[in-house]
């Protein structure tokens, strides 16, 4: 099978991102992390842009074995010693030169002619082959040069030695077919094309950096080349751990192997994520915390069924921890009861139906639902028998200078009948508690009164609990909600629904306890 080398960047093109800056100990860091990826060729820096890249360069050269250490460098004879100078006692050293090609390149930024810029990269990569055993030359602005200039300045550079002849789309502006054409157009017309490895370097100003760097896989590149996590200068760069998934879960269309161990890239992607600051999106392919994670009921009951109806690879195989089945506004039934199952609980149909209710009422409030959560939506009602109050609504008008008024709704189902109250109180609880008293015509007596929080953030739900007292028997209500007043309401019902159950299992002779 064809082999394709993976050239990364993050060090040189991916530090360029604004606001980017790694001392030499974090480019070694992540260099040998690059290392344990797989990675063929390691970008360390520019060495001749500042005293600290040529020593993070040295640096990275020294500590990397299993790859070769670049250093980026334009056609100036100082960069291409500073780069030696960097590299001389790496296990592996290589050079990367660049000189932009393309007309308004020239014209505008080098002010050179077609023959100048010919004169300066053959120049540059004959002197580049006196010190370094691979070179690499990049056309920059590859994309938007004429053809036929392109595969000239191709001729000369092999001429003069080049190991690697990269063609940047530095603007992110070509399409995968416009891309991929250029490699076909330079391997039937470069002489001496079969003796360089031919490289793709794509940006992502358009969003086709991966597809163009495939596209151009497809037309014969041997070399990609890219940052992980994509970043990079403006939109970035292409993102090689996208490119080596694609690369082996689509193996039957590019037929290459790649060598990278893809167990190693979410590592990877977590590392340079934090040493650089730059955060992955949630959604991002392949590595965002999102890639893996279903939150739809009718996609959670496929993955139960079978994993491959909504996944095209196993988390596992890129180091993810693995699937996450979301519980939240959008999940049904069988992931409700998946979950609860490996919480410890088990329901049948009519139980579970009426605790996904209280679930979905939940969801409408509250964006993630924790496991916490669903303990304590649970435990509101294990053990109960029949509910003979069920809480249905709530309104409260409180002002501190007026009397806190509360009107509620419940449901009787001893009488099957809604029954709606109104009263006052000392505070906004008080006012709840006395309705519930009159909705219901069993007065209680409060003798305890605590609110927890369950989980964390604005939306974390709250426990309330309360113990109600009557004839001697005291029972413990608990109630849930992402308002503590609901929760009030709820917890006092429960405790009223309890001592009623207990009061009619034992009609004559009322024990006195606690539970
Ligand atoms: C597409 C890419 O990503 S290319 C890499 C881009 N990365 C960087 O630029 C990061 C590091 N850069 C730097 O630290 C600085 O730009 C330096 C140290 C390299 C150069 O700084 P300065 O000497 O002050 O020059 P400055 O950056 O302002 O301008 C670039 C000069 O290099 C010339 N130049 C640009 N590319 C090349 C090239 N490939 N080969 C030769 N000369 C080049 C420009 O024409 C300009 O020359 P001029 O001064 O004669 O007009
Ligand atoms: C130096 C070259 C390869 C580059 O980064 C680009 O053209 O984008």
């Amino acid at each position: 099978m064809r082999r394709v080398q993976f050239f990364d960047t993050t060090l040189r093109d991916g530090e360029q991102s604004p606001g980017v800056n790694l001392s030499a100990e974090e480019k070694v860091t992540i260099a040998l992390q690059l290392e344990k990826l797989g990675i063929h060729v390691i970008e360390a820096g520019f060495a001749a842009s500042s005293q600290g890249d040529q020593e993070a360069v040295r640096q990275v050269g020294e500590r990397v074995k299993n790859a070769t250490v670049v250093s980026l460098a334009r056609a100036v004879s100082g960069d291409i010693e500073k780069a030696w100078t960097a590299l001389k006692s790496a296990e592996a050293p290589g050079i990367h030169i660049f000189l932009a090609t393309s007309p308004i390149h020239r014209r505008y930024k080098l002010n050179m002619s077609q023959e100048e810029v010919l004169e300066r990269a053959e120049a540059a990569v004959r002197l580049a082959k006196q010190y370094f055993p691979v070179v690499e030359f990049s056309t920059e602005d590859g994309g938007r040069t004429e053809l036929d200039f392109l595969c000239r300045v191709g001729e000369r550079v092999i001429a003069a030695g080049a190991d690697v002849l990269n063609i940047p789309d530095t603007v992110g502006y070509m399409t995968p077919q416009e891309y991929g054409n250029i490699f076909r157009h330079l391997k039937e017309n470069v002489k001496g094309i079969e003796k360089v490895r031919l490289s793709a370097h794509c940006h992502d100003d358009l969003g086709l950096a991966v597809a163009n760097s495939l596209a151009a896989i497809e037309a014969g590149a041997d070399q990609v080349e890219g940052t992980i996590n994509g970043i990079g200068e403006r939109a970035g760069n292409t993102a090689l751990e996208e490119v080596a998934v694609a690369l082996s879960t689509r193996n039957e269309c590019y037929g290459v192997e790649t060598g990278i161990n893809l167990k190693e890239i979410t590592r990877t992607s977590r590392l340079v994520s934090k040493m650089t600051g730059m955060l992955v999106p949630g959604n991002k392919a392949v590595v965002g915390a999102n890639a893996f994670a279903h939150e739809s009921g009718i996609h959670q009951d496929g993955m139960l069924k079978n994993s491959a109806t909504y996944e095209i690879m196993k988390p596992e195989s890129i180091g993810q921890d693995g699937t996450q089945l979301i519980l939240g506004k959008h999940s049904g039934r069988h992931a409700f009861r998946d979950k609860l199952t490996a919480l410890g609980y088990s329901f049948d149909d009519q139980q579970l139906n009426q605790l996904f209710v209280r679930f979905k009422e939940m969801t409408d409030r509250k964006k993630t639902i924790e496991d916490d959560d669903l303990v304590s939506l649970v435990e509101e009602r294990l053990g109960d028998g029949e509910e003979i109050f069920e809480f249905d609504a709530i309104q409260l008008s409180y002002g501190n200078h007026s009397l806190p008024t509360a009107s509620l709704r419940l449901m009787d189902h001893r009488h099957n009948r809604m029954v709606e109250e109104a009263a006052c109180g000392s505070g906004s609880v008080d006012a709840i508690f006395h309705a519930i008293d009159r909705a219901t015509g069993e007065p209680m007596e409060l003798t305890d009164y605590k609110i927890v929080s369950v989980t964390h953030g604005k939306d974390s739900l709250g426990e309330v609990y309360v113990k109600l007292k009557r004839n001697g028997t005291e029972v413990q209500g608990r109630g849930v909600s992402t308002d503590v007043l609901e929760a009030s309401a709820r917890a006092y019902i429960h405790a009223v629904n309890r001592i009623l159950q207990r009061a009619a299992k034992q009609p004559k002779a009322e024990a006195v306890h606690t539970s």
